[in-house]
């Protein structure tokens, strides 16, 4: 068997022209232009490419784009101050605070000074009880994008046994809730798990979030499984060149190709579906903000 690819980058294509359509509408029939607010703390490469991707789609679909670079020193209260102003700017709908953030900013504070409302990341532990008790809140961006190709590949997907590898709170445990809301019997396994090839054996939806590079491999997979790979691993390609490297996810993409009946590749996969997820809970942020229904602007 060979698995047919899901590709991430045409269908965040699709998603943010969804929500372009939203924005046109939001401002024509409302008078409301959403607004997104990007906060990046010091100089790492690739966060500063994230960034980068996130404030130029967001003025790319018509939002307005507010972008924050702190230096590495900035302290802990310099950024919950920032945070402060944004929750108070009536302009700014979603905040997004870019992680990891330097080791003198405690994570946990600076997510829980975020206004619920505005929290497009959807990290607020009043966002992640309101999906642990089925409640209307912001779900992470990285599982919603997971969740929309795997109905998108596979449509409804109850009675299916899906596989989360990694606990996570921002992808492992989200991503579970998502598949347990959507009917599917579901395990969270992780690096204590005693059989973990078994359980991914079983599983007819594997979804990979260890960020351990090609940890799980093809003889793993149950053939026809759906593979969702959310790793994101540079690694040595001497192949390449001295020095050079290459991406790879956390699961083995050639082999499991050859058993597998869906697969996202890495990169092209997830990746792309985590910032069109941020900008369409952007739209969500802004219609609720203004009492409108997003589903009907
Ligand atoms: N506040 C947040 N911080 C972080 C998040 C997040 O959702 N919110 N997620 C990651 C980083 N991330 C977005 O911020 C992100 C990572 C990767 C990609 C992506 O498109 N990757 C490409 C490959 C990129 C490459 O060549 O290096 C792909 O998979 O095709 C988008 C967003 C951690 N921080
Ligand atoms: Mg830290």
């Amino acid at each position: 068997m060979t698995a047919s690819i899901i590709d991430g980058k045409a269908f965040a294509e699709k998603v943010r022209a969804g929500v372009a359509a939203d924005v046109s509408a939001l401002k024509a029939k409302h008078g409301v232009t959403p607004g997104l607010a990007v906060v990046i703390v010091g100089e790492d490469p690739a966060s500063q490419v994230y960034v980068k991707n996130k404030v130029k789609q967001t003025a790319d679909t018509g939002m307005n784009s507010f972008h924050f670079e702190l230096p590495a020193d900035t302290s802990e209260a310099d950024l919950l101050a920032r945070v402060e102003a944004l929750n108070a700017d009536p302009a700014v709908n979603g905040i997004l605070v870019q992680l990891p953030l330097p080791k003198q900013i405690d994570e946990a504070k600076v997510i829980a000074a975020i206004d619920p409302a505005k929290d497009v990341d959807g990290f607020h532990v009043v966002n992640s009880g309101l999906l642990a008790t089925g409640g209307r809140g912001l779900v992470p961006c990285t599982p919603l994008g997971c969740l929309l190709m795997l109905q998108d590949a596979l449509g409804d997907l109850s009675g299916l046994k899906a596989v989360v590898v990694g606990r996570s709170n921002i992808v492992g445990k989200p991503m579970a809730q998502l598949l347990l809301d959507a009917n599917c019997t579901v395990t969270i396994a992780h690096s204590r798990t005693k059989d973990l090839p078994g359980e991914v054996k079983a599983a007819d939806i594997v979804v990979a979030a260890v960020g351990r590079p090609e940890m799980i491999k093809g003889d793993w997979i149950k053939p026809g499984a759906t593979v969702i790979d959310v790793g994101i691993n540079r690694i040595a390609a001497p192949e390449k060149g001295e020095g050079k490297t290459r991406l790879v996810g956390d699961v083995a993409y050639d082999e499991a190709a050859t058993v597998a009946g869906r697969i996202t590749p890495v990169p092209g996969g997830v990746g792309p579906m985590t910032i069109a997820c941020l900008l369409r809970n952007t739209v969500t942020a802004t219609c609720r903000q203004h009492r409108l229904d997003p589903k009907a602007i």
